[in-house]
C-alpha cells in the first residue's frame, strides 16, 4: 500500500493519523478504466479509458448526460463493479487483484456508500444501522461511538428511532453517520440529495462539506443537481463514458448548469442506471455494499 502520512490539507487529516490511520494522498485513481455490459451487437460501453484521480481531503462532483457513465464509474471507484479494462486503486490498492472477499474486505473498511434511496435497514433503529458496518466487521462500537456519531449529524435524540419514524433528510444523516463511521478512505455519494427538497437537500450538503473541511474527509459525489456540485471542489463533467471537461474552485450553480447545458446538445442516448438494494433487515448487508 504505498500510503503515507499527512496532515494536510484538512484538521481531520491530522485526526487520523494520530489514531493510527494512515492517509493516501490519493485516495481513488482510475487507470484506463473501460466498462462494457453485455457482449456482441448488444453489448455498450459504459466507460471508455477513464483516468482520474482525486485527491485526499477534496470534494469531487461528477455530472453529465444521462447515460454518460456516472453511476458506472461510481460503482466502479468503489468496487461494487469490476472494470472489463484498467485499473482502480484505492489507498494505493489495486482492486483487479484482490479476490471477491478481499475486495469485501476493502470496501467494508475503507469505503462508505450513501444512496439516493438512502437504504437504510427499516426493522433497524437509528443506532443499529449505524452500528451495522461495524458489526459486519465483527466489531462492537466502543462506549459512546455511535452516540457521537448521531450527535455529530443532529440526532442524538433520535437513537432509538426506525427509518419510517424518520424524515427523509434525517434517514439520509443517519445513512451518512453509517457511511463514516469506519473512518473510510473515500466516501461516494450518488445521488444523495435526489429525493430530498431544497432547504433539506442543503443540510445535507452542509454536512458533506463539513466532512471535507472539519474531517478531511475525501467525497465523490455523483449529481444532476448543479447546486449541489457548487458544494464541491473539484467538477467532473462526462460526456459517452469519458471525463470531458472540468471546473474547479465552487463555482456556482449557474456556471455548472450552463456547463452542462451544452454537454447535454451533443449527449447520446439515455440510461436506466442499476437500481440500489432496498429492503428487509437481511439487506443490511447489500444496504453498506459490504
Ligand atoms: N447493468 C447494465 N447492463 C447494461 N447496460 C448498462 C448497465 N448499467 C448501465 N448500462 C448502460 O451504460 C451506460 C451508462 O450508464 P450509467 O447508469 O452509468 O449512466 P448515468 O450517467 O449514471 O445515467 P443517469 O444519469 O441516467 O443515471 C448507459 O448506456 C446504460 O444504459
Amino acid at each position: 500500500m504505498t500510503t503515507e502520512q499527512t496532515t494536510s490539507p484538512a484538521t481531520g487529516s491530522a485526526d487520523r493519523a494520530q489514531a493510527g490511520r494512515t492517509v493516501s494522498p490519493t485516495p481513488v485513481e482510475l487507470r484506463a478504466v473501460e466498462k462494457r455490459y453485455g457482449e456482441g451487437e448488444r453489448s455498450v460501453t459504459a466507460l471508455r479509458g477513464v483516468t482520474l484521480s482525486f485527491e485526499s481531503g477534496t470534494m469531487t462532483a461528477v455530472m453529465g448526460p444521462s447515460g454518460s457513465g456516472k453511476s458506472t464509474l461510481l460503482h466502479c471507484a468503489a468496487g461494487i463493479e469490476r472494470p472489463t479494462r484498467g485499473n482502480v486503486l484505492i489507498d494505493g490498492v489495486e482492486l483487479g487483484a484482490l479476490d471477491e472477499h478481499a475486495l469485501t474486505v476493502l470496501r467494508r473498511e475503507r469505503i462508505g456508500f450513501v444512496f439516493q434511496s438512502f437504504n437504510l435497514v427499516s426493522a433497524l433503529t437509528a443506532a443499529q444501522n449505524v452500528e451495522l458496518p461495524l458489526r459486519l466487521a465483527g466489531r462492537r462500537a466502543g462506549p459512546g461511538e455511535v452516540a457521537a456519531a448521531l450527535r455529530r449529524f443532529g440526532l442524538g435524540d433520535r437513537a432509538g428511532h426506525r427509518p419510517g419514524e424518520l424524515s427523509g433528510g434525517q434517514q439520509q444523516r443517519v445513512a451518512l453517520a453509517r457511511a463514516v463511521i469506519t473512518q473510510p478512505a473515500v466516501l461516494f455519494a450518488d445521488e444523495p440529495t435526489g429525493a430530498l427538497d431544497t432547504h433539506t437537500s442543503q443540510g445535507v450538503l452542509r454536512l458533506l462539506r463539513q466532512l471535507v473541511d472539519e474531517h478531511g474527509q475525501s467525497i465523490i459525489m455523483v449529481t444532476h443537481d448543479p447546486a449541489a456540485a457548487s458544494y464541491a471542489d473539484r467538477v467532473v463533467l462526462l460526456a459517452d463514458g469519458r471525463p470531458v471537461s472540468e471546473l474547479h474552485g465552487h463555482e456556482g450553480p449557474e456556471a455548472i448548469a450552463a456547463r452542462m447545458a451544452a454537454l447535454e446538445t451533443s449527449a447520446t442516448g439515455s440510461a436506466t442506471p442499476p437500481q440500489p438494494a432496498s429492503g428487509p433487515i437481511d439487506e443490511g448487508r447489500e444496504a453498506v455494499r459490504s
